[in-house]
């Protein structure tokens, strides 16, 4: 496979993303018939012709999809739409937009993009209106309006057909009330944990990805020259972007560093038909070379980079509020590697306070590990110069991350909320963890690095015993249990393990076991 995609063999300008244009893509770019085969909708798919389209629809209901295409409106019978526009904008760039239907993932001058939404066609309708609308479509089965991110799709993508739409039903997560955490390591009454990694893949990713392999299966579709997609990864986002287009049958390639992922994340890619290139280099070196392959060939870069995801991610902190009948959280902390997610939620919470849904937004908290934490370095540093780290090896290993590529996206979400940045130490992040999950959760790393910004912040005075806290659970517990059997194993260099809980061996008699438990027993009893 690798050999028949050499650069030689392609028409290279029709893929070269890295110098985006102002023309559309051509409808047929590719010469080479069996590439333009492949690009093409595959008839074994979920695709449906119009004409099948409209047969269905007199024929008897069969599933859900059939059920969405016989109601749905016509796409015209809204005005909604989205764009590409450069980021942040300005005043010297107004002019420069992209139909999301193009494949380009910068700027003219080479920097990120944004999608943005035609807010005075959103802005016709009430706070009120899209309250009562998100509302309306929680806990159904409505395709695709069951789905977390989909029944807020007029604010996601709004002119997506329904029938194109790739989805495992993602968002809609716990939102968590973590009582005994809360009261007994931080004398708080309000904190919450958004439990954004009790999904489909086990992590926040799903939420990005269904948007992007949604508007990927569009793209196919119309013949555009999407022949698969591609990321680099720490592990959640190859598990994403795996599932999603093997559930479409879309070819997906993941790049991943060698040794540095779990065994849990390594094996979903490779679970779900992935091409996966273990690769012998950090996630940012994976990085660079997923953008110099995609420049070159035809494979749709998934990576936050692309920021179609960020529109899926979004819509965790609508949730949240939604969650709280709308009612604002003062603070709402974010575990950050590659920086898109925290600006996803600010920009989540942004809409909300445009579009008249409430009328504030939290302040952002974004959590780093010491390890790798460009970010907290250049917050620090007050903003003044920013500069890429080497990533040291941490437990939090999905977000060993040295040279975050939306850098600029956080550093605008923080400084538009009054937002903070801390780190966590290895040690800090995994006695978090453990804490955490003696109160009765099981969460991974990440989420110990968010707790352990908690734990300094509500020290420091920061966060108040009152304060409506909300820490975002990045991915399961189950990802990363080596990680945990290590910690309780007592089995980590130079760490305490302080809240280890390792089993205990006992012979297999009576008397023994009784013993054992006697002991436990007695330490475990109120004292009266
Ligand atoms: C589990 C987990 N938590 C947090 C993050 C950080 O998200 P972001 O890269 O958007 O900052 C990632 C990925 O980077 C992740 O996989
Ligand atoms: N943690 C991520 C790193 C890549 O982030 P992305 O949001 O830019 O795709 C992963 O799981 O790969």
């Amino acid at each position: 496979m690798a050999a028949a995609f050499t650069s030689s063999f392609l028409p290279s300008p029709h893929f070269a993303t890295s110098k985006p244009t102002f023309k559309p893509i051509p409808r047929t770019p590719l010469s080479l018939p069996s590439i333009r085969a492949a690009a093409s909708s595959d008839p074994s798919s979920t695709t449906t012709t119009a004409a099948a389209a409209a047969a269905s629809s007199v024929n008897k209901v069969s599933n859900i999809r059939d059920e969405a295409r016989r109601l749905s409106p016509h796409p015209d019978a809204h005005n909604f739409s989205a764009k590409y526009v450069p980021f942040p904008s300005t005043s010297s760039n107004a002019d420069e937009s992209y139909s999301l239907d193009e494949i380009v993932y910068r700027s003219n001058s080479g920097g990120l993009l944004d999608v943005q939404h035609d807010l005075d066609a959103l802005k016709a309708f009430p706070g009120s209106y899209w309250r009562n609308l998100f509302d309306s479509r929680v806990g159904k089965t409505t395709w695709p309006y069951g789905s977390g991110v989909w029944s807020k799709k007029e604010w996601v993508l709004p002119e997506i057909s329904s029938d194109d739409i790739v989805s495992a039903f993602e968002g809609n997560s716990n939102l968590f009330w973590a009582e005994r955490f809360g009261k007994q390591f931080l004398e708080m009454t309000d904190l919450w944990v958004k439990h954004c990694g009790i999904s489909h893949t086990g992590s926040f990713k799903d939420l990005g990805m269904t948007v992007l392999v949604s508007q990927v299966n569009r793209l196919r579709k119309m013949n555009k020259p999407v022949v698969g997609v591609g990321c680099a990864s720490t592990g959640d986002t190859s598990a994403a972007l795996s599932a999603y287009c093997a559930s479409a049958n879309i070819p997906s390639i993941v790049f991943l560093p060698a040794n540095k992922i779990s065994m849990a994340q390594l094996v979903q890619p490779i679970a779900n038909g992935a091409f996966v290139l273990s690769i012998d280099t950090d996630f940012d070196g994976c990085m660079q070379l997923i953008r110099e392959v995609t420049a070159e060939l035809p494979i749709y870069l998934a990576n936050s980079l692309n920021s179609l995801r960020l529109e899926g991610q979004k819509t965790a902190a609508i949730e949240i509020l939604q969650q709280f009948d709308w009612e604002v959280p003062d603070w709402v902390i974010v575990p950050g590697g590659n920086l898109g997610n925290i600006y996803a939620f600010y920009k989540g919470f942004h809409m909300c306070k445009e579009l008249g849904l409430v009328d504030r937004i939290p302040r952002l908290v974004c959590a780093q590990a010491a390890n790798a934490n460009p970010l907290y370095l250049y917050y620090k540093a007050g903003w003044k110069e920013f500069k890429p780290v080497k990533a040291n090896t941490t437990f939090a290993s999905a977000i060993q991350i040295g040279d975050p590529v939306s850098i600029d996206r956080a550093v605008y979400a923080l400084k538009n909320c009054d937002g903070i940045v801390e780190e966590a130490t290895e040690e800090e992040l995994m006695d978090a963890m453990a804490q955490a999950d003696s109160t009765g959760m099981f969460i991974c790393p990440h989420t110990g690095v968010a707790l352990t910004a908690l734990m300094k912040l509500r020290k420091s005075g920061v966060i108040g015993a009152n304060d409506r806290t909300v820490v975002v659970s990045t991915a399961h517990g189950l990802k990363f249990t080596q990680s945990k059997i290590d910690y309780h194993s007592n089995d980590i260099k130079d760490m305490a393990c302080r809240f280890a809980n390792p089993p205990v061996s006992v012979s297999a008699d009576f008397g023994s076991v009784m013993d054992v438990l006697k002991k436990y027993l007695l330490s475990k009893a109120p004292k009266y």
